[in-house]
């Protein structure tokens, strides 16, 4: 933990999940977690928990669904199978930035070790099939600079945004020659915007044409981005940060050199988000077995 100052504090609200350090016991509830795993939205993350607790083996909870452990309110939803916790946090890197912060925090009071943090999510990609599956290499903002630039205090401050190269490996070779879908890996463009940061023709502003879209985009895979999200640059600038290894694993949606729209195919898509779960859910299977094989000497 970066910041001494917490030390001092008697209780700790970690609000927008709705815990805190004085009526929850964070350890008993956490304390196993090794992986936690980040997506924008609820739904998909509750379905990645259910994906999990099937494939670990782990007993189902008692409801229909998995718990919510942030129940208490509806800014973000929190779930946990066994090692793994599953975080949504909504669109873009302020949405993200804010549960980071409090699950952080989360993972220090719980007091677990050896964490891995990764976004599972989605994007546009640029000359991909759609589909594909990217693992960001390191990520740059609208303007390609390879690092978050945040506000604090009234100056700017710089943080570097890349995945260590051991961990981004680890994770490509959990693709198979098998899948149905390609995996590759490269630079991601996290934008601040979803229509004009990312030189869509179709948001409600528009001050530039198709020839202008497409040169800039042409540009964008000239320099070696694959794909277009909206929370990469926070997420991995923040793991880099806090030291924690962390890797982003994004399908992609969409062709941007192709188009602006993504399908309302709701059924596709979900079919297509599933992939980005697969592979990371084969990383934490493999970990485990590890983790097994070496408490078992
Ligand atoms: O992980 P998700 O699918 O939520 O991420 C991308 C980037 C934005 O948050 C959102 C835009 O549609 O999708
Ligand atoms: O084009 C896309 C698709 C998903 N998410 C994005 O941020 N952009």
């Amino acid at each position: 933990m970066k910041n001494s100052k917490l030390l001092q504090l008697k209780v700790d609200h970690l609000y927008h999940i709705a815990l805190d350090t004085e009526q929850h016991d964070l350890q008993t509830m956490f304390g196993d977690v090794k992986f936690v795993c980040f997506g924008g939205q609820v739904s998909r993350m509750e379905r990645f928990t259910s994906f999990v607790i099937q494939e670990l083996g782990l007993q189902p909870g008692t409801g229909d669904t998995p718990t919510n452990y942030a129940a208490g309110t509806d800014r973000y939803a929190l779930y946990k199978a066994g090692p793994v916790l599953a975080v949504s946090h909504g669109i873009g890197i302020p949405s993200l930035s804010v549960v980071f912060n409090e699950i952080l925090k989360l993972v220090h009071y719980a007091k677990c070790t050896d964490v891995t943090f990764f976004r599972i999510g989605t994007c546009g990609g640029v000359g991909l099939e759609p589909g594909t599956v990217v693992l960001t290499e390191k990520a740059v903002d609208g303007a390609f600079q390879p690092f978050l630039s945040t506000t604090i205090l009234g100056k700017k401050v710089q943080r570097p945004a890349y995945v260590e190269k051991p961990l981004l490996e680890e994770l490509l070779s959990c693709s198979e020659n098998t899948d149905d879908f390609k995996t590759v890996t490269g630079t991601t463009m996290c934008t601040d915007d979803f229509y004009e940061g990312q030189a869509r023709l179709d948001g409600a502003f528009c001050d530039y044409d198709e020839d202008d879209k497409m040169k800039f985009l042409n540009n964008v895979k000239a320099k070696g981005v694959c794909n277009i999200e909206m929370e990469s640059l926070g997420f991995l600038a923040m793991c880099n940060h806090a030291g924690v290894p962390g890797a982003v694993a994004c399908v992609t949606l969409l062709d941007r050199l192709k188009g602006d729209f993504v399908s309302t195919d709701f059924s596709l898509l979900k079919s297509w988000q599933h992939r980005a779960q697969k592979l990371v859910l084969r990383f934490i299977k493999r970990r485990i077995t590890q983790q097994n094989r070496h408490k078992n000497g």
